[in-house]
């Protein structure tokens, strides 16, 4: 993967804010890395790759879901932006030949976690919640401090952010979400 070519493609394909979210996603990626004694490289390949999907419309991340028999289920359905992470990997693998699956597994695991994932995904679904883009909250602040000494209990705490964010706007909630918070939490306490 060349970075300055996924770099133009970003600058095709997704607004300027978005680019600059991604940039602090992947600087954050690469610092959490190092910090846990994991490979920063793939850390920050995954930062910079996470959101490729982030603007396809709705039956482009359907019809791309489908052709690869990614399981789909009502509450996607209903909204196909949860799918912008697995069609993420896919364009990373087919336009960046992007081939490590813990790279993709951590792309397609970005927005609602997955339980048993692997510390690089817990470190890029950190960084994506967390990076100093997300501002200042105390609460927020704390999940920080906490993914510098414990990945497994920082993701818990941005499963909870998250999770009572979408009960206040009385939105769906996805139970992928409840089943990564569960498994996150029990890996804290065993
Ligand atoms: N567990 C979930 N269940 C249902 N919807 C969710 C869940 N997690 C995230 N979402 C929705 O998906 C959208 C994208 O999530 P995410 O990629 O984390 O946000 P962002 O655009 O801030 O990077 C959110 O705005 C939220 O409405």
């Amino acid at each position: 993967m060349n970075r300055t070519v996924v770099l133009n493609w970003l600058a095709d394909h997704v607004p300027k804010p978005r680019v600059n979210h991604i940039l602090r996603v992947e600087e954050t990626a690469v610092s959490l890395a190092q910090r846990h004694d994991l490979d920063p490289m793939k850390a920050g390949q995954a930062g910079l790759l996470h959101d490729l999907a982030k603007y396809f419309k709705a039956a482009r991340l359907l019809r791309m879901a489908r052709a690869e028999a990614l399981s789909l289920d009502p509450i996607v359905e209903e909204n196909p932006h949860l799918l912008h992470g697995p069609v993420g990997a896919i364009v990373a693998r087919e336009q960046f030949r992007v081939q490590d699956l813990e790279v993709l597994d951590a792309i397609a695991n970005h927005t609602l976690g997955s339980p048993d994932m692997s510390p690089l995904s817990c470190v890029i679904f950190l960084a994506d919640g967390t990076e100093p883009g997300r501002g200042d909250h105390p609460k927020l602040k704390e999940i920080r401090e906490v993914s510098q000494n414990n990945l497994h209990r920082a993701v818990a705490l941005l499963c909870d952010r998250k999770l009572r964010r979408l009960l206040k706007n009385k939105q769906l909630v996805h139970p992928q979400m409840v089943l990564t918070r569960n498994w996150a939490l029990q890996q804290t306490t065993e």
